[in-house]
């Protein structure tokens, strides 16, 4: 107790990765320090704007406040949509993480997607220092993932990364510490979700909610078919009578459902494989490919992009830690986070 925190008061290094879903964040020396929902929920009053609750609690409130409180996420498609809630978003974590209790202000790695434009990167670097970063390095997701999967990036040899988040899909054939060809498509775990509010709303004249599209897809969900048929009883809202009902779905409908999503990110992978060097992809051939990021945990997406590119596929362990264990790994070595540090 006390050894951390007279160490928060010197070494206060962190990591964050700033998703559409969920922002984790990393103190070296400490680990992972929070890992939250990306939602700020916001009172108005005329033009200004409280933050009531930030994670966890602002989710919560999702589709839940009364007319003056608006739960927001700031993050939208893997990128900043709302600059002021997502600085005061960064600022909430970067606090918690050091209990406010440090000296020194923060150098802060963030990882962000790679396909970023020059505008959206000054965006992310301002956010964290008008949060309270010292210095700012961004590191791009699919290499922060590859290395936090444990993969020998700074080889000569190909390493692919497909790392599938709730506002992007990104995927990167990596050797020498660099990313040798890679795409960022805005399909991830939210497109899945909204496709699956639209298959129900078609189907059955029921409205529900994202967070109950998101339990279907955990649930029910599949990639490529299954021996294994499942079905679960939703609630919603009937788009004809008005009133609540109850209905019953198959994961077999759900594949259906998700099919176009998922498509896009084999697509993604097929059009990455055909772009990199064929020497890498000797190498590919040989070590498969690594799925990171909470969406890779769709059941039996691993089963179809095997079937799809004839490649082996494999999640990560801890497939939603990878990005932020990456980017808290490049803190411990100063020179490797120079070599892989977006200019
Ligand atoms: N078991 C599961 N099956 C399918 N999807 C899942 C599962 N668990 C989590 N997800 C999805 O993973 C997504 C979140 O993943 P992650 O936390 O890696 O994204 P993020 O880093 O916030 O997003 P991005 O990288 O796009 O900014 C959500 O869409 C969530 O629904």
């Amino acid at each position: 107790m006390l050894f951390d925190w007279v160490y928060g008061l010197f070494s206060n290094d962190m990591a964050i990765d700033l998703g559409t879903a969920t922002t984790l964040t990393y103190v070296k020396g400490r680990g992972i320090v929070a890992h939250e929902p990306s939602v700020v929920a916001v009172q108005k009053k005329g033009s200004t704007k409280r933050v009531v609750a930030v994670g966890k609690e602002a989710k919560e409130m999702l589709g839940r406040t009364p007319g003056s409180i608006t739960a927001i996420r700031p993050m939208k498609d893997g990128v900043i949509a709302d600059f002021e809630v997502t600085e005061a978003m960064m600022r909430h974590f970067i606090n918690r993480a050091h209990n406010r209790q440090t000296l020194v202000k923060p150098r802060i790695v963030i990882c962000v997607p790679s396909g970023i434009t020059e505008v959206e990167k000054r965006a992310v670097k301002d956010s964290a220092l008008a949060a309270g970063a010292r210095e700012v390095f961004l590191i791009e997701e699919p290499m922060a993932a590859a290395i936090g999967a444990g993969l020998p990036i700074t080889e000569p040899g190909g390493n692919m990364v497909v790392d599938i988040g709730g506002g992007t899909a990104e995927v990167a054939v990596i050797s020498l510490a660099g990313i040798v060809a890679c795409k960022s498509i805005r399909v991830g775990g939210d497109k899945i979700d909204e496709a699956i509010v639209r298959h129900v709303k078609r189907k059955y004249n029921l409205l529900i909610g994202e967070r109950t599209a998101e339990r279907i897809k955990i649930q029910i969900g599949t990639a490529a078919p299954t021996r294994n048929f499942m079905t679960m009883e939703v609630k919603g809202r009937d788009l004809v009578g008005g009133i609540p009902k109850t209905i019953v779905v198959d994961s077999e409908e759900i594949r259906e459902a998700v099919s176009e999503p998922v498509a896009a990110i084999v697509e993604a992978v097929r059009l990455v494989l055909e772009a990199a060097p064929p020497e890498l992809c000797a190498d590919i051939v040989d070590k498969g490919i690594v799925l990171t990021g909470g969406g890779s945990q769709l059941r039996n997406l691993d089963v179809l992009l095997s079937d799809e590119t004839g490649l082996p596929c494999f999640v990560c362990d801890e497939p939603e830690f990878a990005v932020v264990l990456g980017t808290g790994a490049v803190l411990d070595e100063l020179d490797l986070l120079r070599e892989v540090a977006l200019q």
